[in-house]
């Protein structure tokens, strides 16, 4: 009760009420998520419906103070909600599942919601929840934190800045022929051992076999010289036989595997004299160091100190073979996490032996860890007063303070700590006011964007000409109006081009969650036409009886036409970033996705996923 008056007093008995029916999402149980959802309780929101999909680990209970250690392995959701159940007031509906996932999660199940909070730490999940903000119009504040760093934004779609209106920081990215070949630095030798040496060996999905034609074919080698692609093809089939002496458990021949990885292909780089000629050569590992390991058990080491070489040669015997004795338990496929002790020992010994042939400082298991996990250490005062912060903007996001009502959504602030926002003078926090959107964001500005909602009965015969119909209707546009599927670019109609439009939305594969672009072909006689429209086709069972089809309510303004030059000069732009990107045949430190129990660096964007097989990248992401 007394909880409820002091709120009542900040913001009056209407707004008590208006909160206490308001609905929001938290994507995220995490550090700031944690917070958020006290806060969000304390505050006595409606109903909070929370989503994470990750389970509990020891590294995380010192801040995610919601968690006990007999919390671990624990999905973070339900377990957020079970340790809050005691003060709360409010609805709280937890589930377990990838955010970005629109089976379980689709744009009509985001579209209950009167506000969203991003408690995330990855780009890709917070990028998505942003297009899915713009879809609907949902206020969404984005918030992150990196040690003592933080920000929050909130973000009103069509009226102020959205996520991906200024550009975010480039990842950590390295050249593949640094990594495999010519290594430097301490960190090159750990993204060779964690990205690329540990999962061809313990994950049996990366499989480099390539007997498969269709494979061999479709393969992209970064290269078309063709012994090059020879070179690396030996190489891919030496790497399966290794993975096979893992596969089969063959304790007896992981001395074999050491002398491959850190004898024999030394000595064939140093057969490539111009890798030299600037550079000091490498010297492969003395091979006494791999007959003097014993079978006696392994001696405790010190995980903070650095350890001789003879003692990492030992220790990744020890540790290969126990994580061979786990492959068959794990369907053959084991993957790095740096609160695996195991697999951290691999990745630590097989970098530090590497770094010892190529005359690289060597580090301890701990520090291996903390650049491997990509660790920038999270403190929980920095989550708390972000989340903190991110709750009470939202009660000016929904204008529910009445001392300090918002005109326009630009009245609104977002709250930097000093560092993050370079504003390094003698205050912590600075809190600027938002900016319109940037008129060049492809992701608020250059398109307008809805949703059109089908009935799942209507889906079934609703054709490609009946929906433009319906669009050209609602929207006045004139005939001269293209399609297409933004997916994968696919051409669906225009002017010239009309085989598709007698065939129903399912034939041609547009599908629950497909993203339709309406381009205006026909500019008016001052050079202006209607701005592109993109629809989200949002496949439901919860439209009004009676409505088959819902076209969202908008806008569209006419704008200057673009010529075919400067489209062109566009694309060419686009084309020349994405070339650069591949020509530098960048690798990176991770490639994981979250799609799977665990994520812990992200892919930055779709189109980095597309890059080839070799060019994965590192992200230290904001928590
Ligand atoms: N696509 C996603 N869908 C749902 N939840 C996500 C998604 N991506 C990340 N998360 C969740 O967002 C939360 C972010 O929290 P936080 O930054 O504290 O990371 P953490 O994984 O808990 O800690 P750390 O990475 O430091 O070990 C995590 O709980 C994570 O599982
Ligand atoms: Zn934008």
């Amino acid at each position: 009760m007394a909880r409820q008056s002091n709120i009542v007093r900040i913001v009056g008995n209407d707004s008590y009420e208006k909160l206490r029916s308001t609905k929001c999402l938290l994507v995220g149980a995490g550090g700031i998520g944690s917070e958020l959802l006290k806060d969000l309780i304390l505050m006595e929101f409606g109903e909070i419906h929370i989503v994470d999909l990750d389970t509990i680990d020891l590294s995380n209970l010192n801040r995610q103070f919601l968690f006990r250690q007999r919390d671990i392995k624990q999905p973070k959701s339900t377990t957020a909600v079970k340790a809050v159940q005691h003060f709360n007031n409010s609805k709280l509906v937890p589930y377990q599942g990838n955010i970005m996932d629109s089976t379980q999660f689709p744009l009509h199940w985001f579209g209950q919601f009167d506000v969203i909070f991003n408690a995330l730490d990855n780009l890709a999940a917070r990028r998505y929840v942003n297009k899915m903000s713009q879809f609907l119009s949902t206020p969404l504040l984005e918030s992150g934190t990196a040690g003592f760093d933080g920000y929050i934004q909130p973000i009103i779609p069509g009226k102020t800045e959205c996520f991906d209106c200024t550009k975010k920081e480039t990842p950590k990215t390295f050249p593949v022929c640094t990594i495999r070949s010519t290594p430097s630095q301490p960190i090159h030798c750990i993204v060779w051992a964690k990205n690329f040496l540990f999962n061809q060996l313990f994950n049996a999905e990366t499989n480099p076999n390539l007997n498969e034609e269709d494979e061999e074919e479709n393969k992209d080698w970064g290269t078309t010289d063709l012994d090059e692609i020879n070179r690396i093809r030996q190489e891919t089939n030496e790497l399966q036989e290794l993975q096979n002496i893992v596969v089969s458990q063959q304790e007896n021949r992981i001395h074999e595997i050491i002398e491959k990885l850190f004898v024999h292909d030394i000595n064939k780089l140093l057969l490539i004299e111009n890798l030299w000629k600037t550079r000091t050569e490498p010297t492969p590992l003395d091979i006494t160091n791999i007959q003097n390991v014993s079978d006696e058990p392994s001696k405790k080491l010190n995980l903070s100190e650095i350890w001789t070489i003879n003692d990492q040669v030992q220790q990744l015997v020890h540790v290969t073979k126990k994580l061979m004795k786990r492959m068959p338990k794990e369907q053959n496929h084991i993957e790095f996490d740096k609160d695996d002790q195991d697999t951290l020992e691999f990745v630590a010994t097989t970098a530090n032996i590497r770094s010892h042939i190529f005359n690289i400082p060597i580090k301890s298991v701990f520090d291996i860890k903390q650049i491997a996990g990509n660790i920038i250490p999270a403190i929980a005062t920095t989550n708390a007063i972000v989340a903190g912060l991110s709750s009470l903007i939202s009660l000016r996001v929904l204008n529910l303070l009445k001392y300090a009502p918002i005109k326009s959504p630009t009245d609104l602030n977002m709250a930097f700590t000093a560092k993050a926002s370079n504003l390094s003078t003698n205050r912590y926090l600075s809190n600027p006011k938002l900016a319109p959107s940037s008129c060049n964001c492809p992701v608020c500005s250059k398109v307008v964007r809805g949703v059109v909602s089908v009935s799942s009965t209507k889906y079934a015969s609703l054709t490609l000409q009946n929906l433009v119909d319906l669009i050209k209707d609602k929207y006045e546009y004139t005939d001269e109006i293209s399609v297409l599927d933004t997916k994968n670019q696919r051409l669906l109609a225009d002017f010239d081009f009309d085989d598709l439009l007698n065939k129903t939305l399912n034939d041609i594969n547009l599908t629950d969650g497909t993203v339709i672009m309406f381009t205006d072909e026909d500019e008016d006689e001052n050079g202006l036409c209607h701005k592109p429209l993109e629809l989200y086709l949002d496949i439901t069972e919860t439209l009004p009886t009676g409505l088959d089809i819902r076209l969202p309510e908008l806008e569209i303004p006419l704008v200057k036409a673009i010529t075919s030059e400067e489209a062109t000069a566009e694309e060419e732009e686009e084309l020349s970033v994405e070339k650069n990107l591949t020509e530098e045949n960048i690798i990176v430190l991770d490639e994981e996705e979250p799609s799977t129990k665990k994520r812990k660096i992200e892919l930055e964007d779709e189109q980095a996923a597309k890059k080839t097989k070799s060019e994965v990248e590192d992200v230290i992401e904001l928590d």
